[in-house]
């Protein structure tokens, strides 16, 4: 689905990501992991149009992204939640779900994907005219999952959903991850600080370290090399 071939991403000329290769299979759920600064957060803007230095090539579902403008990424089913979730305050949190909904081919699906939120995140839906600025950082989360989950997403990118929130809030959104395979196939890029978490819900990850991808495999074999679990839980 999703194809990264020798990709640099510079700021201000200064390299952040050097020759990255990469595939990512429909319906897989893969997770970057590795140290701060490694580069994840800037392969995700890439993809979805959001970095302007790059060179190399992505393509999503054979389609080079080159000339791709970020709403049309959007169109193409490319739902990208950034780090920090980004919540519309001054909106509901039902405000918040349909803003989610404007794809054009999810318009016709709100009914449909509400059901799949009231399921994952049964509280959201007992706080639908709240403003999103009243919610806790959890809820927050859990909505700006959901606002994506609205678009009916093909690729859906995650970045450090658990940054900033308790051990019980992260919990639950990662159990509302879990679940999403129920409602039909989603392709799942999940960049992560806590990686025993990123490996128990994604089958593959990948290691960054400094720029460059140091190693790709299945999760569990990851989590099973040692020289790696020091990489990316920071103990080097
Ligand atoms: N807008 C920016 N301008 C300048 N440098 C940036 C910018 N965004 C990221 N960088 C730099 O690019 C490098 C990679 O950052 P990136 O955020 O992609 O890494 P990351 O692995 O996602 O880490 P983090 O978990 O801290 O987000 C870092 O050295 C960072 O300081």
């Amino acid at each position: 689905m999703l194809k990264i071939e020798d990709l640099t991403i510079r700021y201000h000329g200064m390299p952040a990501l050097s020759g990255v290769n990469l595939q990512v299979e429909a319906g897989e759920r893969t997770a970057f992991v590795g140290p701060n600064g490694g580069g994840k957060s800037s392969l995700l803007k890439a993809v979805s149009g959001t970095v302007e230095e790059w060179e190399g090539q992505i393509s999503f579902e054979g389609t080079n992204l080159a000339q791709v403008a970020p709403h049309d990424r959007v169109e193409m089913g490319i739902i990208h939640i950034p780090e920090g979730r980004r919540v519309f305050s001054g909106m509901s949190v039902r405000e918040n779900l349909l803003v989610g909904a404007q794809r054009r081919a999810a318009r016709p699906h709100v009914d449909q994907q509400m059901d799949v939120v009231r399921e994952l995140f049964p509280t959201l839906m007992e706080m639908l005219s709240r403003p999103g600025e009243s919610l806790s950082g959890g809820q927050q989360q859990m909505l700006a999952i959901a606002r994506g989950l609205m678009g009916c997403p093909r690729l859906l990118m995650l970045d450090e959903p658990s940054m900033g929130l308790s051990p019980l809030a992260a919990e639950t959104v990662f159990t509302g991850l879990g679940r999403l395979e129920e409602f039909g196939e989603v392709t799942l890029i999940l960049v992560e600080q806590r990686a025993p978490d990123a490996f128990e819900l994604c089958e593959t990850a990948h290691v960054f370290e400094s720029g460059s991808l140091v190693s790709s495999g299945r999760s569990a074999d990851l989590a099973a090399d040692g020289r790696l679990a020091a990489i990316y839980l920071g103990e080097v």
